[in-house]
């Protein structure tokens, strides 16, 4: 099943977080993403024409966090964004980490 037609699971923590590997196998899935150096985190930056069409993207994005009960870190600006995900409960990656991100990258 794709990344995006799953669903987040609750991340009760006590889980050890991916190893570096299978992030990284994760990562093949959801093109344009960056994994951090110390392999905890992924990010990816999006450019828009403004800032209207940013602050819409990231309300889509909290819509869609919320849905998954899974948050990222956002940090935006005129014509950019910045998404930042990782599993707070375990300081690290989990599969609901990408799976929030396939569906980000979603077609609309
Ligand atoms: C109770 C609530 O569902 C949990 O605290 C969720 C909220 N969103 C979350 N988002 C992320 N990225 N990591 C978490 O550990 C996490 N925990």
């Amino acid at each position: 099943m794709s990344l995006a037609a799953k669903t987040c699971v609750p991340c009760k923590g006590g889980v050890d977080p991916l190893s570096r590997a299978d992030a990284e196998r994760y990562l093949s899935e959801i093109p344009g993403w960056q994994l951090s150096e110390d392999g905890r985190r992924i990010q990816r930056e999006y450019k828009f024409k403004n800032f209207v069409q940013a602050l819409a993207f990231v309300n889509k994005v909290g819509g869609l966090a919320e849905q998954e009960a899974h948050h990222p870190e956002i940090r935006f600006g005129w014509g950019h964004a910045q998404i930042e995900l990782w599993t707070h409960k375990i300081n690290g990656l989990h599969e609901n980490d990408f799976i929030v991100a396939a569906k980000i990258d979603q077609p609309d």
